[in-house]
């Protein structure tokens, strides 16, 4: 993605019945940072992800991407969206999962490398790439989830709770991976973990309330982050904050 870009959400709301989780979620996500969602338990974040792709209808809003100064409606298509729960064909192998994936994308791969190219960037070990992704562990699957839009490079990408399934090793190395490719994508993920948000995440978002909040980055490193984040979310009626 060149040049300038930025996500515009404008008042995204959706109810389940009569329960209301977004109540008009507004932000701007700007290219080249990696914002971390982080929201309690119900709070809406994958609901929010659902209804940015095309999960979920929202009730009302709208969801923008501007590209170099121009403005089109988000759609499905922009966004890279990685599940909390892989969702793979279990009867392939990683292999032929990864051949069919770049054969149905072929028009959206600019720069197209060989397969064991991309399963060397993800740590997949050789052995591991020709058996069936039914034996595949969490973490391997969330791997080869994030290895399809390193292939097909979506503006955005939404990764709801990615980090969590993977052991310590794997995690540094995919943070190692995100912020290598965080210059060119708009990079959303949902976390509990405050410790990841802030070691990653240039900007931090919270969602309470049924509202998007920034939290000031200057805030990031500094020892009453945690405070001020576990005090926002405490606030579940999602009231005034300083
Ligand atoms: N399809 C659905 N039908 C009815 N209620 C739903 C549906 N999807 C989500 N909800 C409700 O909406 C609220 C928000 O759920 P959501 O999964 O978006 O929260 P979350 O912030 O991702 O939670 P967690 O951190 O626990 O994963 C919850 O109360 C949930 O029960």
């Amino acid at each position: 993605m060149e040049g300038q870009a930025q996500v515009i959400l404008e008042g995204i709301q959706k109810s389940f019945g009569d329960k209301e989780v977004l109540k008009g979620a507004s932000f701007t996500f700007e290219k080249g940072n990696i914002y971390g969602l982080l929201g309690r338990n119900g709070s809406g974040k994958t609901t929010l992800f659902n209804c940015l792709s095309d999960e979920l209808t929202p009730d009302a809003g709208k969801a923008w991407l501007v590209q170099n100064g121009e403005r089109k409606e988000l759609l499905p298509s922009d966004i890279g969206y990685v599940f909390a729960t892989p969702i793979l064909p279990d009867f392939l192998t990683g292999y032929e999962f990864l051949k069919f994936y770049m054969d149905i994308n072929k028009d959206k791969i600019t720069d197209p490398k060989p397969i064991d190219f991309y399963f060397d960037l993800v740590k997949i070990e050789k052995e591991d790439r020709h058996r069936l992704i039914k034996g595949y562990s969490h973490g391997m699957k969330n791997k080869i989830q994030l290895l399809c839009y390193m292939i097909t490079r979506p503006p955005i990408m939404l990764l709801d709770e990615p980090l969590t399934s993977f052991d310590v090793v794997v995690a540094l190395e995919m943070k190692q991976l995100l912020r290598e490719i965080k210059k060119d994508h708009i990079i959303i993920f949902s976390t509990h973990i405050l410790q990841l948000a802030t070691d990653l995440c240039d900007e931090i978002v919270v969602l309470t309330g049924g509202q998007l909040e920034p939290v000031d980055s200057s805030m990031l490193h500094s020892k009453e982050f945690e405070e001020k984040i576990i005090e926002i979310l405490k606030d579940e009626d999602g009231h005034e904050h300083q």
